[in-house]
């Protein structure tokens, strides 16, 4: 059989990741800070297990983000069966945030922090979900610890016209401990992302791969334009029906309009020509995907929704 190249490039600061709008940023938090900051973090955020699919994503995660002084705050909506209550900004996070903003030039109000725990912990293939992504902001990746590797590969339909058979264009970016991987939006509607797992003996990982006894923590920040009040009982922003605070409209567990909203992310994970104003425009009042009342048939539908799904 001929050899095929196995392993794509690997891409780093100055190459063109994506579509273009993606970079590789090195030494994004300075060394007085970067110090102790993994250490911080372990002790000052309260990880959790999340569920996805009834079973537990295979790494330890954390929300926080800009609590209003009127109690509202930032919603993030993707796939996961649940998610850990939102908490305000930790000491250590928010000083990385400060970091973040300034070399974004735009504000982030959320982070989903992830602790990798070993080579084998890893997030599969998947294309964030953008309904409450402030449209043409940038979702950054901040990595601390063992070096993982960012694969991008492009969506199914993103190679019409190349034949049947042809490998899907796929970039390798390492993530350096202390680095920021920009995510542009360009990129994340054409490409999916992931952190495979990596299983191979430490013999076989260099030093950088082994750092930190292979752990890692990545913090992504987002700039997220849906915000709930205090209660949890309104929504309103960007990717809700009310866009003001004012147009406030109570928020919706379960039924079909659950099952809608997960049909949706499954079109934005599969479709490279994802027509944003269609599908998310109107806005969703979901909050959490289940609700107690549910009937049977509601269940179904949206377990099948949920099925089609791909990744995260
Ligand atoms: O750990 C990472 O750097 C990737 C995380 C990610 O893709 C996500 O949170 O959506
Ligand atoms: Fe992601």
């Amino acid at each position: 059989m001929p050899y095929q190249l196995a392993s794509p490039s690997r891409l780093g600061p100055g190459d063109k990741i994506g579509e273009g709008d993606s970079e590789l940023v090195l030494n994004i938090l300075p060394p007085d800070l970067v110090e102790d900051a993994f250490e911080n973090m372990r002790k000052e955020v309260a990880w959790k297990a999340m569920h996805h699919r009834g079973g537990e994503v295979p790494r330890l995660v954390a929300v926080e983000g800009d609590v209003a002084a009127d109690g509202s705050f930032p919603l993030y909506r993707h796939p996961a069966d649940e998610s850990p209550a939102l908490r305000p900004f930790s000491p250590t996070v928010s000083l990385i945030r400060e970091h973040v903003q300034k070399v974004l030039k735009h504000p982030v109000n959320h982070v989903l922090i992830q602790h990798y725990r070993s080579g084998a912990d890893y997030i599969s293939e998947h294309s964030d979900k953008t309904i409450d992504v402030v449209r043409g902001s940038k979702i950054v990746n901040v990595s601390l610890g063992a070096q993982r590797v960012m694969t991008l590969r492009l969506k199914r339909d993103g190679i019409d016209g190349l034949g049947k058979g042809t490998r899907r264009p796929s970039q390798k970016i390492p993530l350096p401990h202390n680095s920021m991987f920009v995510l542009g939006l360009e990129t994340n509607a054409k490409w999916l992302h992931a952190i495979n797992h990596d299983k191979r003996p430490l013999y076989q990982k260099s030093p950088e791969e082994r750092f930190m006894n292979e752990e890692r923590i990545s913090l992504t920040f987002r700039h997220i334009g849906t915000f709930l009040t205090a209660d949890e009982s309104h929504i309103y922003g960007q990717g809700a029906k009310g866009k003001t605070r004012e147009t406030a409209q109570p928020v919706i567990n379960g039924t079909e309009e659950a099952v809608k909203l997960i049909k949706a992310f499954s079109k934005e994970n599969q479709r490279s020509g994802f027509d944003w104003e269609a599908v998310y425009g109107e806005g969703s009042d979901v909050l959490h995907f289940t609700h107690t009342n549910d009937t049977a048939p509601q269940r179904e539908n949206l377990h099948e929704a949920k099925s089609a799904l791909e990744g995260t």
